[in-house]
């Protein structure tokens, strides 16, 4: 269920960092296509030797996305094989994630979060309506393929990345770690991802969204983190009490009250038209 590309079709230019068990680089794919060579722009995942056992999973992940399209939905060219290497190619997306992307001090205006938000949402819609789990939704699986901007009237895009190895495969401290983008239930049983885990993490995606891109419980130890969850706690509300409903609904402990995505929307919609958006056209950087 995967195009195979050819190893030598691909060159890397430039590394980009670490994902989890994965090296990212830059890279292009050469094509021929009715006898003429394309270059295309691509953003390489290689599979640490260390976790080939993880390859399934790992390949797994980017299947879910390729099976299907949508515009907010990251595009994945296939996979490449090449001796021990397991390497995924996917489309490059020109800003890359939005977590960095928003601490790097952008002051983006409210509508501007918004509008993310609401892609998010829909991209999450599409993935409930095909009763597919992306399991691990968090800004950092968030890219920005343009920025937006606001004089030209433009808003930004975003499409939302594979999830990764799975959470069931990565271990208990990697799931503890994930707090409190990981819905409490996968604690107890993180084989069973459902669509309400995914609610959750939409609900801590939004709040990072709308503190820029900082972590909430960033620097948080394990043990620490694992009482949050014990004792029932919520993130600290926004100011914005309907903002801050919406994040608390998704972000209920008992998944069935967890929103419906169209619900999520309608929320967001009437957010978008509150007078709160125009009051705080761009919030000063409170940090
Ligand atoms: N599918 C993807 C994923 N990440 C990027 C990306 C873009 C960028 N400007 N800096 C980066 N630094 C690390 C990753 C990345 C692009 N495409």
């Amino acid at each position: 269920q995967f195009h195979m590309i050819k190893y030598e079709d691909l060159t890397s230019v430039k590394s980009l960092g670490q994902g989890s068990f994965t090296r990212i680089f830059k890279g292009c794919k050469t094509d021929i296509r009715d006898g003429e060579k394309h270059l295309t722009e691509v953003l390489l995942k290689e599979l640490d030797v260390a976790h080939k056992n993880c390859w399934e999973s790992f390949f797994e992940a980017a299947s879910l996305m390729s099976q299907i399209s949508h515009k907010h939905l990251l595009h994945v060219y296939g996979i490449s094989v090449h001796g021990v290497k397991n390497i995924m190619v996917q489309e490059f997306v020109k800003y890359g994630a939005l977590d960095l992307y928003l601490k790097r001090g952008r002051s983006v205006s409210v509508s501007w979060k918004l509008d993310v938000a609401k892609q998010l949402a829909s991209a999450l819609n599409f993935l409930e309506e095909k009763n597919i789990v992306h399991g691990n939704i968090c800004a950092k699986n968030l890219l920005l393929a343009r920025e937006g901007d606001p004089s030209q009237g433009s808003s930004p895009f975003v499409k939302l990345s594979d999830p990764g190895i799975s959470v069931a495969m990565l271990g208990k401290d990697v799931i503890l770690d994930r707090i409190p983008w990981v819905a409490p239930e996968v604690l107890e049983f993180p084989d069973n991802l459902t669509l309400e885990c995914d609610k959750w993490s939409f609900g801590a995606t939004v709040w990072e969204i709308f503190n820029n891109g900082n972590a909430p419980l960033r620097g948080w130890v394990l043990e620490r983190k694992r009482r949050f969850y014990e004792s029932f706690q919520q993130l600290p509300p926004s100011q914005w009490t309907e903002l801050a409903d919406l994040i608390s609904q998704c972000m209920d402990y008992q998944a069935a009250f967890r929103p419906s995505c169209r619900s999520i929307i309608r929320q967001l919609n009437s957010l978008i038209t509150s007078d709160y958006v125009i009051l705080h056209a761009t919030e000063p950087v409170t940090q």
